[in-house]
């Protein structure tokens, strides 16, 4: 099939490389130029590991062709996929103004009949609205359909071989035929709904997969408080196959483009029918209150920390991704600074995207995870890179003022820190002190 793909980001252009790797013939449209002149050269402008050797073996096969022309890519394609951001305005609603520019675009582009998919998450009632834009505006004649996307980063183009589902919102016969056509080669399971329900399932699955994450989180900070170790409880929890185990790591809270943003949507397209949606509300809150927990366990351990040096560990939402957008890291570092310490930070892949995310005062950007740690009265893990993992533990004690970490991901074993001085301290684990009373188990790496 002839596909277009709006919006060449994390969604678009993994979408575009797979259906291109599938055999079909993609064009990738973005307005950014700059974006597609790199594109067009062999380069990805995001980190997502396989994404760069699939895009080249496709770009060289002639399957999949970058652009900033929109009326070229729409004429050419049967199918338009709609990629582009949705980011939330300040009331936390979704800023739909780039679905409605693309959607104006493509009504003024087509010279035919078109099935428009949209995979950005959008509020429910927005295919309506992207319907009546293209209606208004062409009386050739489309169909719009909602197929949201489940992929994560980090893990994007093994999640779009291999999705645990595909949801495809439309009303139309021809739709549900062509588009179970496109997918069926990724997933047996296909679910036929109408667009509303969709647009729905999108938000449900990220607001759930969030309620976890905060669930645990409140769990772990009871378990600090009564001796408890939540690795084993969620391991204990997670063999029951209705609660299963994902999900369930407890740490300093979720960021990334979707999961904050989402759930803020979500409030607010039930706020917008007058129901006030209190257990998301306290998900958020508790998300929100989880990473400054990294500050009070530094303020247990150090006390006063004006004038403290502190290093920091990884700066990305999650390792394997470059994307920093509402990154733990980035308010921690804020209320450390804020505090009056000296932050020393360093992330594998995430460091030129942090930098231009605010303006960081008294942080100094290191260029390895040793140069950091060098001469810190402290280091907090924020994000659990294999190379943080590996680290020599006793190494980094030598080289820095004074031995305390903290493990916002639970990522270190007690075997591991048993073997340095280390006053360490972890999520919803008991701390290792000067005198080990360590109780929990090895399982956590
Ligand atoms: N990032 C993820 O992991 C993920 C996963 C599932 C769903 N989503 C959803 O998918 C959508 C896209 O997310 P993303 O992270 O890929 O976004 P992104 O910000 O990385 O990329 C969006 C791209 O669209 C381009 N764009 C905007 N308007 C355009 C227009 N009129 N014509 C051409 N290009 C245009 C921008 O230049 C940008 O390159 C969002 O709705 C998001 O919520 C994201
Ligand atoms: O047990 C866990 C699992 C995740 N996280 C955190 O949750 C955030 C999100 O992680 P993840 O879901 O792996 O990454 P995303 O790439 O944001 O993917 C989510 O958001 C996407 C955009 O909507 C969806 O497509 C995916 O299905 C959904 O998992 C990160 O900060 C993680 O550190 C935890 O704290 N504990």
């Amino acid at each position: 099939m002839n596909i277009s793909v709006i919006g060449t980001g994390y969604v678009g252009l993994v979408s575009g490389v797979c259906f291109a790797d599938l055999g079909h013939k993609v064009t990738c449209v973005d307005k950014d130029i700059q974006k597609v002149m790199k594109l067009r050269n062999g380069e990805v402008p995001i980190y997502e590991p396989g994404l760069q050797e699939l895009m080249v073996k496709n770009a060289a096969a002639g399957r999949l062709s970058f652009t900033h022309d929109v009326p070229e890519a729409v004429q050419d394609a049967e199918i338009i996929i709609l990629a582009v951001g949705t980011p939330s305005l300040p009331n936390g609603e979704a800023n739909l103004q780039y679905i409605e520019q693309a959607a104006r675009e493509i009504a003024l582009a087509m010279n035919g009949y078109k099935i428009i998919m949209t995979k950005s998450t959008v509020p429910v009632g927005t295919n309506e609205h992207i319907r009546s834009i293209i209606a208004s505006l062409t009386e050739l004649p489309f169909d719009v359909a909602s197929v949201p996307e489940f992929l994560r980063e980090g893990s994007a183009i093994s999640d779009t071989f291999h999705p645990d589902r595909i949801v495809i919102g439309t009303d139309s016969e021809t739709v549900k035929e062509k588009l179970t056509e496109l997918h069926s080669k990724l997933a047996n399971n296909i679910l036929i709904t109408d667009v509303r329900s969709a647009e729905m399932i999108k938000y449900a699955s990220n607001a759930f997969l969030a309620t976890k994450i905060s669930f645990i989180n409140e769990i772990a900070n009871i378990c600090e408080k009564v001796g408890a170790d939540v690795t084993l409880v969620a391991r204990g929890m997670g063999y029951d196959r209705r609660i299963g185990s994902a999900f369930l790591s407890a740490g300093i809270g979720y960021g990334g483009s979707c999961f904050p943003k989402d759930t803020d949507a979500l409030i607010q397209i039930a706020g917008n029918v007058e129901y006030d949606f209190k257990l998301l509300k306290s998900v958020v809150n508790v998300n929100k209150d989880q990473r400054f927990n990294v500050i009070r366990k530094l303020q247990e351990a150090l006390g006063d920390l004006s004038g403290k040096t502190i290093a920091i560990w990884g700066l990305a939402f999650k390792p394997n991704t470059d994307d920093v957008r509402y990154a733990p890291a980035i308010e921690i570092i804020g209320e450390l600074t804020r505090l009056g310490c000296t932050v020393k930070a360093y992330d594998p892949v995430a460091m030129e995207n942090f930098r231009k995310s605010g303006n960081y005062e008294n942080v100094i950007w290191c260029d390895a995870m040793t140069s950091a740690a060098a001469d810190s009265d402290a280091l907090c893990l924020l994000t659990e890179w294999d190379e943080f993992k590996k680290a020599d533990l006793a190494y980094i004690e030598k080289i820095m003022n004074q031995p305390v970490l903290i493990d916002g991901r639970n990522v270190f074993t007690k075997d591991k820190i048993a073997l340095t001085n280390f006053h360490y301290y972890s999520v919803g684990r008991p701390n290792i002190n000067q005198v080990s009373q360590a109780i929990y188990s090895d399982a956590a790496v």
